[in-house]
Protein backbone atom coordinates (compact mmCIF):
# COMPACT_ATOMS: atom_id res chain seq x y z
CA UNK A 1 0.00 0.00 0.00
CA UNK A 2 0.97 3.16 -1.11
CA UNK A 3 -0.15 6.78 -0.33
CA UNK A 4 0.18 10.52 -1.62
CA UNK A 5 -1.02 13.38 0.01
CA UNK A 6 -2.39 16.63 -2.00
CA UNK A 7 -2.24 19.73 -0.32
CA UNK A 8 -4.52 22.28 -1.33
CA UNK A 9 -3.48 26.17 0.31
CA UNK A 10 -6.48 27.52 0.02
CA UNK A 11 -7.35 31.10 0.53
CA UNK A 12 -9.38 30.32 3.77
CA UNK A 13 -8.28 27.07 4.98
CA UNK A 14 -5.39 24.61 4.39
CA UNK A 15 -7.30 21.14 3.12
CA UNK A 16 -5.05 17.85 2.78
CA UNK A 17 -6.33 14.74 1.08
CA UNK A 18 -4.76 11.42 1.66
CA UNK A 19 -5.21 9.14 -1.16
CA UNK A 20 -3.91 5.41 -1.78
CA UNK A 21 -1.96 4.94 -5.05
CA UNK A 22 -5.58 3.18 -6.14
CA UNK A 23 -6.85 6.44 -5.97
CA UNK A 24 -9.25 5.98 -3.07
CA UNK A 25 -9.44 8.57 -0.35
CA UNK A 26 -7.82 7.42 3.31
CA UNK A 27 -8.74 10.74 5.26
CA UNK A 28 -9.04 14.24 4.78
CA UNK A 29 -8.00 17.19 7.24
CA UNK A 30 -8.61 21.04 7.16
CA UNK A 31 -7.41 24.05 8.90
CA UNK A 32 -8.90 26.84 8.82
CA UNK A 33 -7.22 30.36 8.91
CA UNK A 34 -7.71 34.25 8.03
CA UNK A 35 -7.14 36.88 5.98
CA UNK A 36 -6.07 40.23 7.17
CA UNK A 37 -7.35 43.64 6.02
CA UNK A 38 -5.41 46.13 6.88
CA UNK A 39 -6.86 49.25 5.32
CA UNK A 40 -9.93 48.93 2.18
CA UNK A 41 -8.69 46.78 -0.59
CA UNK A 42 -5.91 45.64 1.36
CA UNK A 43 -5.57 41.09 1.63
CA UNK A 44 -2.94 39.87 3.23
CA UNK A 45 -1.82 36.66 4.97
CA UNK A 46 1.41 36.03 7.43
CA UNK A 47 3.41 33.11 4.99
CA UNK A 48 3.82 31.32 8.72
CA UNK A 49 0.24 31.13 9.22
CA UNK A 50 0.20 28.53 5.79
CA UNK A 51 3.13 26.23 7.79
CA UNK A 52 0.81 25.92 10.78
CA UNK A 53 -1.56 25.09 9.11
CA UNK A 54 0.18 22.32 7.20
CA UNK A 55 1.80 21.23 10.48
CA UNK A 56 -1.68 20.94 12.04
CA UNK A 57 -2.94 18.44 9.34
CA UNK A 58 0.07 16.48 8.72
CA UNK A 59 -0.07 15.92 12.96
CA UNK A 60 -3.95 14.93 12.77
CA UNK A 61 -2.99 12.88 9.25
CA UNK A 62 0.08 10.75 10.99
CA UNK A 63 -1.83 10.12 13.98
CA UNK A 64 -5.19 8.82 12.72
CA UNK A 65 -3.17 7.00 10.00
CA UNK A 66 -1.40 4.01 11.64
CA UNK A 67 0.99 3.20 8.21
CA UNK A 68 1.66 7.59 6.95
CA UNK A 69 5.04 7.14 8.09
CA UNK A 70 5.80 4.17 6.39
CA UNK A 71 3.30 4.11 3.09
CA UNK A 72 3.52 7.89 1.83
CA UNK A 73 5.04 8.08 -1.36
CA UNK A 74 4.62 11.71 -2.67
CA UNK A 75 3.51 14.92 -2.10
CA UNK A 76 2.02 17.84 -4.06
CA UNK A 77 0.29 21.04 -4.47
CA UNK A 78 -2.52 23.18 -5.08
CA UNK A 79 -2.27 26.54 -4.21
CA UNK A 80 -4.24 30.07 -3.99
CA UNK A 81 -2.91 31.85 -6.91
CA UNK A 82 -0.77 34.93 -8.24
CA UNK A 83 -0.12 35.92 -3.72
CA UNK A 84 3.26 37.56 -3.65
CA UNK A 85 5.43 36.06 -1.16
CA UNK A 86 8.69 37.88 -0.58
CA UNK A 87 11.93 36.06 1.02
CA UNK A 88 15.04 37.23 2.00
CA UNK A 89 18.69 35.77 1.86
CA UNK A 90 17.71 33.25 4.41
CA UNK A 91 14.45 32.37 2.53
CA UNK A 92 12.50 34.12 5.63
CA UNK A 93 9.68 35.78 4.10
CA UNK A 94 10.71 39.83 4.54
CA UNK A 95 6.33 41.07 3.78
CA UNK A 96 2.82 39.39 4.62
CA UNK A 97 1.75 37.50 1.39
CA UNK A 98 -0.43 40.12 -0.67
CA UNK A 99 -2.99 38.17 -1.96
CA UNK A 100 -4.64 37.57 -5.39
CA UNK A 101 -8.14 39.98 -3.88
CA UNK A 102 -6.08 42.56 -3.00
CA UNK A 103 -6.86 45.65 -4.81
CA UNK A 104 -4.26 48.07 -4.40
CA UNK A 105 -2.23 48.24 -7.54
CA UNK A 106 -4.77 49.87 -9.73
CA UNK A 107 -1.99 52.48 -10.49
CA UNK A 108 0.53 49.95 -11.20
CA UNK A 109 -1.60 48.07 -13.41
CA UNK A 110 -2.14 51.52 -15.56
CA UNK A 111 2.01 51.58 -15.54
CA UNK A 112 2.09 48.16 -16.57
CA UNK A 113 -0.38 48.69 -19.52
CA UNK A 114 0.84 52.10 -20.91
CA UNK A 115 4.74 50.17 -20.32
CA UNK A 116 3.44 47.08 -22.40
CA UNK A 117 0.74 47.66 -24.29
CA UNK A 118 -0.65 44.60 -26.34
CA UNK A 119 2.84 43.10 -26.15
CA UNK A 120 1.58 42.02 -22.58
CA UNK A 121 -1.42 40.20 -24.28
CA UNK A 122 1.09 38.42 -26.86
CA UNK A 123 3.40 37.21 -23.88
CA UNK A 124 1.85 36.32 -21.23
CA UNK A 125 -1.80 36.17 -22.56
CA UNK A 126 -3.45 38.26 -20.41
CA UNK A 127 -3.99 41.86 -19.21
CA UNK A 128 -3.04 43.78 -16.00
CA UNK A 129 -5.28 43.27 -13.32
CA UNK A 130 -5.11 44.23 -9.73
CA UNK A 131 -4.80 40.49 -8.79
CA UNK A 132 -1.84 39.06 -10.28
CA UNK A 133 1.49 39.26 -9.37
CA UNK A 134 3.42 41.90 -11.15
CA UNK A 135 1.65 44.87 -10.32
CA UNK A 136 1.92 43.61 -6.88
CA UNK A 137 5.91 43.91 -6.97
CA UNK A 138 5.69 47.49 -8.58
CA UNK A 139 3.76 48.34 -5.92
CA UNK A 140 6.24 46.90 -3.39
CA UNK A 141 9.33 48.66 -5.35
CA UNK A 142 7.09 52.12 -5.17
CA UNK A 143 5.91 52.15 -1.65
CA UNK A 144 8.14 49.78 0.44
CA UNK A 145 11.97 50.37 -1.38
CA UNK A 146 14.06 49.21 1.55
CA UNK A 147 11.79 45.50 1.60
CA UNK A 148 12.48 45.24 -2.56
CA UNK A 149 15.95 46.40 -1.96
CA UNK A 150 16.32 42.66 0.35
CA UNK A 151 14.07 40.76 -1.21
CA UNK A 152 16.19 37.11 -3.11
CA UNK A 153 13.60 35.41 -4.02
CA UNK A 154 9.82 35.85 -4.96
CA UNK A 155 7.74 32.93 -4.42
CA UNK A 156 3.64 32.03 -4.82
CA UNK A 157 1.91 30.81 -2.01
CA UNK A 158 2.25 26.87 -2.30
CA UNK A 159 6.02 27.02 -3.50
CA UNK A 160 6.50 28.16 -0.05
CA UNK A 161 5.21 25.32 1.23
CA UNK A 162 7.05 23.28 -1.15
CA UNK A 163 10.09 25.07 0.48
CA UNK A 164 9.02 24.07 3.56
CA UNK A 165 9.05 20.20 3.29
CA UNK A 166 11.90 20.10 0.80
CA UNK A 167 14.64 23.15 1.61
CA UNK A 168 14.02 23.75 -2.20
CA UNK A 169 12.84 26.98 -4.28
CA UNK A 170 10.91 26.46 -7.33
CA UNK A 171 8.22 27.01 -9.45
CA UNK A 172 5.96 25.56 -12.17
CA UNK A 173 4.26 26.73 -15.34
CA UNK A 174 0.48 27.02 -13.96
CA UNK A 175 1.37 29.63 -10.78
CA UNK A 176 4.50 31.31 -12.78
CA UNK A 177 1.90 32.22 -15.38
CA UNK A 178 -0.64 33.83 -13.35
CA UNK A 179 2.50 36.20 -12.34
CA UNK A 180 2.11 37.99 -15.61
CA UNK A 181 6.04 37.67 -15.98
CA UNK A 182 5.93 34.69 -17.85
CA UNK A 183 5.79 33.86 -21.87
CA UNK A 184 3.19 31.34 -21.75
CA UNK A 185 3.91 29.84 -25.20
CA UNK A 186 7.72 29.61 -25.00
CA UNK A 187 7.64 28.43 -21.12
CA UNK A 188 10.20 30.40 -19.99
CA UNK A 189 10.14 33.82 -17.41
CA UNK A 190 9.89 36.78 -19.82
CA UNK A 191 13.26 38.83 -19.65
CA UNK A 192 11.58 41.83 -21.57
CA UNK A 193 8.95 42.13 -19.10
CA UNK A 194 11.39 41.70 -16.41
CA UNK A 195 14.10 43.94 -17.44
CA UNK A 196 11.24 46.47 -18.29
CA UNK A 197 10.05 46.99 -14.69
CA UNK A 198 13.46 46.69 -13.48
CA UNK A 199 13.16 43.21 -11.47
CA UNK A 200 16.37 40.98 -11.76
CA UNK A 201 15.85 37.53 -13.08
CA UNK A 202 17.68 36.20 -10.27
CA UNK A 203 14.65 36.82 -7.87
CA UNK A 204 12.47 34.52 -9.97
CA UNK A 205 12.45 30.98 -8.79
CA UNK A 206 13.60 28.35 -11.36
CA UNK A 207 10.36 27.05 -13.32
CA UNK A 208 9.43 22.70 -13.16
CA UNK A 209 6.39 21.42 -14.70
CA UNK A 210 3.76 20.77 -12.36
CA UNK A 211 4.60 17.40 -12.17
CA UNK A 212 7.95 17.95 -11.82
CA UNK A 213 9.75 16.90 -8.80
CA UNK A 214 11.27 19.38 -6.86
CA UNK A 215 12.95 17.43 -4.10
CA UNK A 216 12.01 15.08 -0.77
CA UNK A 217 11.27 15.94 2.33
CA UNK A 218 14.06 16.46 4.60
CA UNK A 219 14.69 14.69 7.73
CA UNK A 220 13.45 17.35 9.90
CA UNK A 221 10.46 16.98 8.38
CA UNK A 222 10.43 13.29 8.73
CA UNK A 223 11.65 13.67 12.40
CA UNK A 224 8.97 16.08 13.47
CA UNK A 225 5.89 13.71 12.00
CA UNK A 226 6.86 10.85 12.21
CA UNK A 227 7.83 9.67 8.55
CA UNK A 228 10.66 6.80 7.72
CA UNK A 229 10.57 6.41 3.98
CA UNK A 230 11.53 8.63 1.32
CA UNK A 231 9.25 10.86 0.09
CA UNK A 232 8.85 12.69 -2.95
CA UNK A 233 7.44 16.34 -3.61
CA UNK A 234 6.25 17.52 -6.74
CA UNK A 235 5.60 20.92 -7.51
CA UNK A 236 1.65 20.99 -8.23
CA UNK A 237 -0.87 23.83 -9.57
CA UNK A 238 -2.33 26.63 -9.42
CA UNK A 239 -5.52 25.84 -7.52
CA UNK A 240 -7.44 26.08 -10.76
CA UNK A 241 -5.18 24.52 -12.63
CA UNK A 242 -5.46 21.83 -10.05
CA UNK A 243 -9.11 21.50 -10.08
CA UNK A 244 -9.16 21.48 -13.94
CA UNK A 245 -7.46 18.80 -13.58
CA UNK A 246 -9.16 17.02 -10.32
CA UNK A 247 -12.55 17.17 -12.37
CA UNK A 248 -11.05 15.94 -15.71
CA UNK A 249 -10.97 18.63 -17.45
CA UNK A 250 -8.55 17.73 -20.79
CA UNK A 251 -11.68 18.13 -22.80
CA UNK A 252 -13.34 21.33 -24.22
CA UNK A 253 -16.50 20.07 -24.28
CA UNK A 254 -17.23 20.33 -20.02
CA UNK A 255 -16.51 23.25 -17.87
CA UNK A 256 -15.35 23.85 -14.63
CA UNK A 257 -17.53 26.01 -11.39
CA UNK A 258 -15.79 26.79 -8.61
CA UNK A 259 -17.24 28.42 -5.28
CA UNK A 260 -14.35 28.88 -2.95
CA UNK A 261 -13.24 32.20 -1.23
CA UNK A 262 -13.43 33.42 -5.16
CA UNK A 263 -15.29 31.80 -7.96
CA UNK A 264 -14.46 31.20 -11.06
CA UNK A 265 -15.41 29.61 -14.70
CA UNK A 266 -12.47 27.32 -16.42
CA UNK A 267 -12.91 25.22 -19.23
CA UNK A 268 -9.57 23.30 -21.05
CA UNK A 269 -8.07 25.25 -24.06
CA UNK A 270 -5.49 22.71 -26.55
CA UNK A 271 -3.66 25.68 -27.67
CA UNK A 272 -2.20 29.53 -26.99
CA UNK A 273 -5.43 32.02 -27.95
CA UNK A 274 -6.05 35.29 -26.12
CA UNK A 275 -9.35 36.30 -25.25
CA UNK A 276 -8.15 39.64 -25.77
CA UNK A 277 -7.89 40.06 -21.81
CA UNK A 278 -11.65 39.62 -21.14
CA UNK A 279 -10.84 35.95 -19.65
CA UNK A 280 -7.79 35.00 -17.85
CA UNK A 281 -5.97 32.76 -19.92
CA UNK A 282 -2.74 30.17 -18.27
CA UNK A 283 -0.83 27.19 -18.70
CA UNK A 284 -2.52 24.02 -17.35
CA UNK A 285 -0.73 21.61 -15.21
CA UNK A 286 -1.23 18.69 -17.90
CA UNK A 287 2.13 19.35 -20.10
CA UNK A 288 1.86 21.83 -22.78
CA UNK A 289 -2.26 22.54 -22.44
CA UNK A 290 -3.84 25.62 -21.17
CA UNK A 291 -7.07 27.05 -19.62
CA UNK A 292 -9.53 30.40 -19.87
CA UNK A 293 -11.54 31.12 -16.72
CA UNK A 294 -13.28 33.98 -15.67
CA UNK A 295 -13.38 35.08 -12.10
CA UNK A 296 -16.09 36.41 -9.35
CA UNK A 297 -13.12 37.94 -6.73
CA UNK A 298 -15.91 36.87 -3.67
CA UNK A 299 -18.43 34.29 -4.02
CA UNK A 300 -17.97 31.93 -0.92
CA UNK A 301 -15.97 35.58 0.70
CA UNK A 302 -19.66 37.52 -0.02
CA UNK A 303 -21.75 33.96 1.50
CA UNK A 304 -18.93 34.42 4.11
CA UNK A 305 -19.39 38.12 5.07
CA UNK A 306 -22.49 37.24 5.12
CA UNK A 307 -22.40 34.95 7.62
CA UNK A 308 -19.90 36.49 9.81
CA UNK A 309 -22.04 39.82 9.39
CA UNK A 310 -26.11 39.06 9.84
CA UNK A 311 -25.37 34.83 10.36
CA UNK A 312 -25.49 35.49 14.66
CA UNK A 313 -23.36 32.77 14.76
CA UNK A 314 -24.94 29.92 13.05
CA UNK A 315 -22.90 27.62 10.76
CA UNK A 316 -23.94 27.67 6.96
CA UNK A 317 -26.31 24.54 7.17
CA UNK A 318 -28.22 25.96 9.21
CA UNK A 319 -28.13 30.05 8.31
CA UNK A 320 -29.12 28.13 4.29
CA UNK A 321 -31.31 25.78 6.00
CA UNK A 322 -34.20 27.77 4.54
CA UNK A 323 -33.26 29.44 1.39
CA UNK A 324 -35.57 26.66 -0.60
CA UNK A 325 -38.93 28.37 1.46
CA UNK A 326 -38.13 31.63 -0.49
CA UNK A 327 -39.14 31.85 -4.47
CA UNK A 328 -36.76 31.93 -6.99
CA UNK A 329 -35.67 35.36 -7.48
CA UNK A 330 -35.67 36.25 -3.60
CA UNK A 331 -39.20 37.99 -4.31
CA UNK A 332 -37.41 40.95 -6.67
CA UNK A 333 -34.31 41.49 -3.69
CA UNK A 334 -31.19 41.41 -5.25
CA UNK A 335 -26.85 41.49 -4.17
CA UNK A 336 -24.31 42.07 -6.15
CA UNK A 337 -21.38 39.87 -4.69
CA UNK A 338 -18.89 43.01 -5.69
CA UNK A 339 -17.57 43.18 -2.23
CA UNK A 340 -13.82 43.86 -2.86
CA UNK A 341 -13.94 44.88 -6.19
CA UNK A 342 -14.66 42.70 -8.89
CA UNK A 343 -12.57 41.29 -11.98
CA UNK A 344 -14.89 39.38 -14.59
CA UNK A 345 -16.40 40.81 -16.79
CA UNK A 346 -16.13 44.13 -14.94
CA UNK A 347 -12.39 44.79 -13.90
CA UNK A 348 -13.33 47.21 -11.48
CA UNK A 349 -11.14 47.36 -7.94
CA UNK A 350 -13.94 50.57 -6.94
CA UNK A 351 -17.04 48.82 -7.74
CA UNK A 352 -18.62 47.41 -4.26
CA UNK A 353 -21.72 45.35 -3.33
CA UNK A 354 -25.21 46.06 -2.92
CA UNK A 355 -28.58 44.73 -1.89
CA UNK A 356 -31.37 46.30 -3.73
CA UNK A 357 -34.88 46.14 -3.84
CA UNK A 358 -35.49 45.23 -0.22
CA UNK A 359 -39.11 45.92 0.51
CA UNK A 360 -40.60 45.28 4.26
CA UNK A 361 -41.98 41.82 3.17
CA UNK A 362 -38.09 40.83 3.23
CA UNK A 363 -36.92 38.69 6.05
CA UNK A 364 -33.41 37.12 6.53
CA UNK A 365 -34.52 33.99 4.41
CA UNK A 366 -34.89 36.77 1.25
CA UNK A 367 -31.08 37.58 1.88
CA UNK A 368 -29.86 34.46 2.43
CA UNK A 369 -31.26 33.33 -0.59
CA UNK A 370 -30.43 36.86 -2.78
CA UNK A 371 -26.64 36.11 -1.44
CA UNK A 372 -26.42 32.96 -2.56
CA UNK A 373 -28.44 33.65 -6.05
CA UNK A 374 -25.85 37.04 -6.53
CA UNK A 375 -22.82 34.73 -6.58
CA UNK A 376 -24.10 32.72 -9.00
CA UNK A 377 -25.10 35.27 -11.56
CA UNK A 378 -21.91 36.81 -10.90
CA UNK A 379 -20.72 33.13 -12.48
CA UNK A 380 -22.59 32.94 -14.99
CA UNK A 381 -21.55 36.12 -16.51
CA UNK A 382 -18.22 34.59 -16.97
CA UNK A 383 -19.65 31.36 -18.43
CA UNK A 384 -22.24 33.36 -21.37
CA UNK A 385 -18.56 35.57 -22.17
CA UNK A 386 -17.10 31.97 -22.44
CA UNK A 387 -19.34 30.53 -24.57
CA UNK A 388 -19.94 33.21 -26.74
CA UNK A 389 -15.93 33.42 -26.99
CA UNK A 390 -15.93 29.68 -27.77
CA UNK A 391 -18.80 29.75 -30.32
CA UNK A 392 -20.45 26.57 -28.14
CA UNK A 393 -22.16 25.54 -25.06
CA UNK A 394 -20.85 23.44 -22.09
CA UNK A 395 -22.59 19.76 -22.61
CA UNK A 396 -22.03 20.09 -18.56
CA UNK A 397 -20.40 21.66 -16.00
CA UNK A 398 -18.97 20.54 -12.84
CA UNK A 399 -19.21 22.29 -9.26
CA UNK A 400 -16.06 22.24 -6.82
CA UNK A 401 -15.20 24.28 -4.26
CA UNK A 402 -16.85 25.09 -0.77
CA UNK A 403 -20.41 26.17 -2.39
CA UNK A 404 -20.85 22.69 -4.23
CA UNK A 405 -21.32 21.19 -0.48
CA UNK A 406 -25.12 22.60 -0.91
CA UNK A 407 -27.47 21.41 -3.03
CA UNK A 408 -29.66 24.21 -2.95
CA UNK A 409 -26.72 26.09 -4.56
CA UNK A 410 -26.16 23.06 -7.46
CA UNK A 411 -29.76 23.38 -8.25
CA UNK A 412 -29.42 26.88 -8.44
CA UNK A 413 -26.20 26.88 -10.35
CA UNK A 414 -28.17 24.08 -12.64
CA UNK A 415 -30.94 27.04 -13.22
CA UNK A 416 -29.04 30.04 -13.55
CA UNK A 417 -26.67 28.41 -15.99
CA UNK A 418 -29.31 26.35 -17.77
CA UNK A 419 -26.75 23.30 -17.75
CA UNK A 420 -26.66 19.97 -15.60
CA UNK A 421 -24.35 20.10 -12.99
CA UNK A 422 -22.03 17.84 -11.69
CA UNK A 423 -20.22 17.15 -8.40
CA UNK A 424 -17.20 15.18 -7.13
CA UNK A 425 -17.37 11.80 -5.25
CA UNK A 426 -14.35 13.65 -3.01
CA UNK A 427 -15.09 17.53 -2.11
CA UNK A 428 -11.75 18.52 -2.60
CA UNK A 429 -10.82 19.30 -6.96
CA UNK A 430 -7.83 21.30 -6.54
CA UNK A 431 -6.46 19.06 -3.51
CA UNK A 432 -7.58 15.62 -5.72
CA UNK A 433 -5.62 17.38 -8.34
CA UNK A 434 -2.25 17.72 -6.56
CA UNK A 435 -2.88 14.09 -5.38
CA UNK A 436 -3.05 13.07 -9.00
CA UNK A 437 0.07 15.00 -10.07
CA UNK A 438 1.85 13.13 -7.18
CA UNK A 439 0.70 9.62 -8.13
CA UNK A 440 1.63 10.62 -11.87
CA UNK A 441 5.16 12.00 -10.65
CA UNK A 442 5.70 8.71 -8.27
CA UNK A 443 5.93 6.14 -11.74
CA UNK A 444 2.11 4.55 -10.24
CA UNK A 445 0.61 5.30 -13.92
CA UNK A 446 2.27 6.02 -17.27
CA UNK A 447 0.37 8.94 -17.81
CA UNK A 448 -1.73 11.64 -16.70
CA UNK A 449 -5.06 9.98 -18.53
CA UNK A 450 -4.71 6.78 -16.46
CA UNK A 451 -4.43 8.71 -13.51
CA UNK A 452 -7.61 10.16 -14.39
CA UNK A 453 -9.14 7.27 -14.89
CA UNK A 454 -8.80 5.99 -11.40
CA UNK A 455 -8.90 9.17 -9.29
CA UNK A 456 -11.73 11.16 -11.25
CA UNK A 457 -14.99 10.43 -10.48
CA UNK A 458 -19.13 11.79 -10.14
CA UNK A 459 -21.35 11.37 -8.36
CA UNK A 460 -24.65 9.55 -9.79
CA UNK A 461 -26.98 12.40 -8.60
CA UNK A 462 -26.34 15.55 -11.06
CA UNK A 463 -28.70 18.20 -10.98
CA UNK A 464 -30.68 19.24 -13.96
CA UNK A 465 -32.30 22.49 -14.76
CA UNK A 466 -35.95 23.03 -14.36
CA UNK A 467 -37.72 25.03 -16.90
CA UNK A 468 -40.26 26.52 -14.70
CA UNK A 469 -36.94 27.92 -12.91
CA UNK A 470 -34.79 28.37 -15.72
CA UNK A 471 -37.66 30.88 -17.60
CA UNK A 472 -37.64 33.16 -13.94
CA UNK A 473 -34.00 33.61 -13.38
CA UNK A 474 -33.50 34.26 -17.27
CA UNK A 475 -36.06 37.36 -16.47
CA UNK A 476 -34.55 38.51 -12.93
CA UNK A 477 -30.41 38.12 -14.15
CA UNK A 478 -31.47 40.42 -17.09
CA UNK A 479 -32.76 42.96 -14.16
CA UNK A 480 -29.38 42.11 -12.26
CA UNK A 481 -27.04 42.59 -15.21
CA UNK A 482 -27.90 46.34 -14.70
CA UNK A 483 -26.99 46.64 -11.64
CA UNK A 484 -23.23 46.78 -12.09
CA UNK A 485 -23.17 50.18 -14.43
CA UNK A 486 -26.50 51.48 -12.39
CA UNK A 487 -24.71 51.10 -8.96
CA UNK A 488 -20.65 51.99 -10.69
CA UNK A 489 -20.56 55.50 -9.81
CA UNK A 490 -22.31 55.69 -6.59
CA UNK A 491 -19.71 52.47 -5.73
CA UNK A 492 -16.69 55.16 -6.96
CA UNK A 493 -18.04 58.12 -4.97
CA UNK A 494 -18.55 55.64 -1.73
CA UNK A 495 -14.76 54.17 -2.35
CA UNK A 496 -13.34 57.66 -2.53
CA UNK A 497 -15.47 58.61 0.25
CA UNK A 498 -14.03 56.26 2.64
CA UNK A 499 -10.55 57.01 1.34
CA UNK A 500 -10.82 60.72 1.97
CA UNK A 501 -10.19 61.17 -1.89
CA UNK A 502 -13.86 62.50 -2.42
CA UNK A 503 -13.54 66.51 -3.25
N1 LIG B 1 -21.66 23.92 3.87
C1 LIG B 1 -21.48 24.95 3.05
N2 LIG B 1 -22.52 25.44 2.33
C2 LIG B 1 -22.33 26.47 1.49
N3 LIG B 1 -21.16 27.09 1.31
C3 LIG B 1 -20.10 26.66 1.99
C4 LIG B 1 -20.20 25.56 2.90
N4 LIG B 1 -18.98 25.36 3.41
C5 LIG B 1 -18.16 26.27 2.86
N5 LIG B 1 -18.83 27.06 2.01
C6 LIG B 1 -18.32 28.17 1.19
O1 LIG B 1 -17.09 27.75 0.62
C7 LIG B 1 -16.06 28.70 0.89
C8 LIG B 1 -14.77 27.97 1.09
O2 LIG B 1 -14.55 27.14 -0.01
P1 LIG B 1 -13.11 26.52 -0.28
O3 LIG B 1 -13.21 25.82 -1.60
O4 LIG B 1 -12.67 25.73 0.88
O5 LIG B 1 -12.26 27.87 -0.40
P2 LIG B 1 -10.71 28.18 -0.43
O6 LIG B 1 -10.08 27.09 -1.27
O7 LIG B 1 -10.64 29.52 -1.06
O8 LIG B 1 -10.16 28.19 0.96
C9 LIG B 1 -16.51 29.45 2.14
O9 LIG B 1 -16.05 30.78 2.09
C10 LIG B 1 -18.03 29.37 2.05
O10 LIG B 1 -18.55 30.51 1.45
O1 LIG C 1 -7.21 34.73 -8.21
C1 LIG C 1 -7.73 33.67 -8.46
C2 LIG C 1 -7.70 33.15 -9.83
O2 LIG C 1 -7.19 34.06 -10.76
C3 LIG C 1 -8.38 32.86 -7.39
O3 LIG C 1 -9.19 31.87 -7.91
C4 LIG C 1 -7.34 32.31 -6.44
O4 LIG C 1 -6.62 31.28 -7.11
C5 LIG C 1 -7.93 31.82 -5.11
O5 LIG C 1 -8.71 30.69 -5.21
P1 LIG C 1 -9.65 30.12 -4.05
O6 LIG C 1 -8.91 30.23 -2.75
O7 LIG C 1 -10.90 30.89 -4.09
O8 LIG C 1 -9.84 28.68 -4.47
Amino acid sequence: MSYVLGIDLGTSSLKGILMSQEGSVVTTKSANYDIDNPKQGFSEQKPVIWVEALEKVLTEISQEVSDFGTALSGISFSGQMHSLVVLDENNTPIYPAILWNDVRTSKQCQEIMSKMGDRLLEITGNIALEGFTLPKILWLQENEPKVWARVKKIMLPKDYLGLYLTGNIHTEFSDAAGTLLLDIEKHEWSKEIADTFNISMEVLPELVESVGQIGTVTTGIKDKFGIQNEVKVFAGGADNAAAALGVGLIDEEIGLISMGTSGVVSSFESKFTNYDGKLHFFNHTVPQAYYSMGVTLAAGNSLNWYKETFGQGKGFSELLSDVNTVPVGSSGLLFTPYIVGERTPHFDSKIRGSFIGISATHEQRHFSRAVLEGIQFSLRDSKDIMESAKGKTFKYLISVGGGAQNPDIMQMQADIFNTEMIRLTVEQGPGLGACMIAAFGCGFYPTLEEVTKAFVHYQLETFKPIAKNVAEYEKIYQIWKQVYSATKNLSHQLVDFNDGNLK
